[in-house]
């Protein structure tokens, strides 16, 4: 008898014959009621509450089930796989466990019966002021998400500088199809930017209410199709943009990108304000341009001051999603179309990025979450079982 892998109490438990390979059939109730003291870390419920456990089978002492997760770009899904593995492998006679994942992203309630249909989520990136690196940080979320395996969209409401397509390497629009403008596409991220509707030398003077109507067309009229997240690069600072695209389309949430210096920290609070004023939840504060990593000895230099992202954010009860290195190559990437998650995957900085757009989604659907009618309760359908 091999004791290794067991705690003392199973220990004791196997020399007394009680042990976990010696007993009857495993049922698939038992691996429900299992699953039931596993918690989903962010939304403080468990699994089976939430319906996110599918299709549990059982032969002999091989367990195996699927997780649906609320988001494919979970930040916490090997830590919810170690959680199942050892709530299942405690019931005894159970010797394999493996757990499958899938993923159903919620649909915010607050985004039924508006303009668009067919958008669970929609995200707005906003600074308070320009040059933070905003459309940087939406497009490379954008697409991160999209590598997740999310359906995605982008939207370009940078009405002062519409430089997403550039950044996505999309020069026009494919053809409408049935009166409907269609979007472009690139990295797996579906695009539609106020810099397709206005030639690229041409200064973009918009009033209120011809931005209401272009915006109204950009979330109505374009063919978006099915999409978990949109994300919309807003114009910094706050204004007409902000108040048609919160009248035309509810949003699920906003994100503000700042730097670590103090004049762009006082900005962020204008921000935030906005989205308070427009009943916008906000989802968090990201900084960028935090330290520039030595190439030569990978020491980081806080060029702009340490931590004043971070300080903020607990100040202003907000949580910081991440913090963003400097490097050349994002600037690169940007000119010739291609973004740094998809140019220099393994960069620190493309990391970041990924790692903010996962603790994003996760922001999304614990907000989204909330939104749900009552009496629903986590993703809706009852869990299958089969054996
Ligand atoms: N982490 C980074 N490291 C190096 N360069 C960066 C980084 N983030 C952004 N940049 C560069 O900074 C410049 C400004 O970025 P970006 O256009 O994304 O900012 P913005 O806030 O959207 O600006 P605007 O207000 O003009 O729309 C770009 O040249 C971009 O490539």
């Amino acid at each position: 008898m091999i004791f290794g892998t067991y705690t003392s109490t199973e220990r004791m438990a196997l020399m007394f014959g009680l042990g976990k390979k010696s007993s009857g059939t495993v049922t698939p109730e038992q691996v429900l009621d299992a699953l039931r003291t596993v918690q989903e870390p962010e939304l403080h419920r468990d699994l089976v509450t939430l319906n996110m456990v599918r299709d549990i089978k059982v032969d002999g002492g091989n367990v195996e089930f699927t997780v649906v997760l609320t988001t494919p770009a979970c930040p916490l899904r090997s830590h919810i796989e170690q959680d199942c593995i050892r709530a299942v492998q405690a019931i005894p006679g159970v010797e394999n466990v493996r757990v499958h994942f899938d993923s159903n992203v919620p649909q915010d309630h607050r985004m039924k019966g508006n303009v668009m249909t067919g958008i669970r989520n929609v995200i707005a990136v906003a600074s308070g002021k320009g040059g933070v690196g905003k459309s940087t940080v939406a497009t490379n979320i954008a697409v991160s998400l999209a590598l997740e395996g999310a359906r995605v969209g982008l939207l370009d409401a940078d009405i002062y500088g519409p430089n997403i397509p550039l950044m996505m390497g999309v020069k026009q629009l494919p053809p409408p199809q049935n009166n409907r403008i269609m979007p472009a596409e690139a990295y797996g991220v579906k695009l539609m930017s106020i810099g397709f509707m206005v030639p690229p030398d041409q200064p973009i003077v918009w009033r209120g209410p011809m931005l209401h109507t272009a915006l109204r067309q950009f979330l109505g009229d374009v063919e978006w199709g099915e999409l978990d997240y949109l994300i919309v690069d807003m114009p910094p600072g706050t204004g007409d943009v902000q108040l048609s695209l919160a009248q035309s389309a509810a949003l699920s949430g906003g994100v503000v990108v700042t730097t670590p210096q103090d004049v762009a920290l006082a900005d962020v609070r204008k921000g935030l304000v906005a989205f308070q004023k427009l009943n916008v939840p906000v989802l968090g504060i990201i900084e960028n341009m935090s330290y520039f990593v030595c190439p030569n000895c990978d020491t980081r230099h806080y060029i702009f001051g340490q931590g004043g992202g971070r300080k903020y954010a607990e100040e202003v009860g907000v949580p910081l999603l991440g913090e963003i290195p400097l490097d050349t190559r994002v600037v690169e990437g940007g000119d010739t179309g291609k973004p740094i998650v998809i140019a220099a995957p393994e960069s620190p900085v493309a990391q970041a990025l990924r790692d903010i757009a996962r603790q994003l989604a996760a922001a999304v659907s614990v907000s989204a979450m909330q939104t749900q009618p009552e009496g629903v309760i986590g993703l809706g359908d009852i869990p299958v079982m089969n054996d």
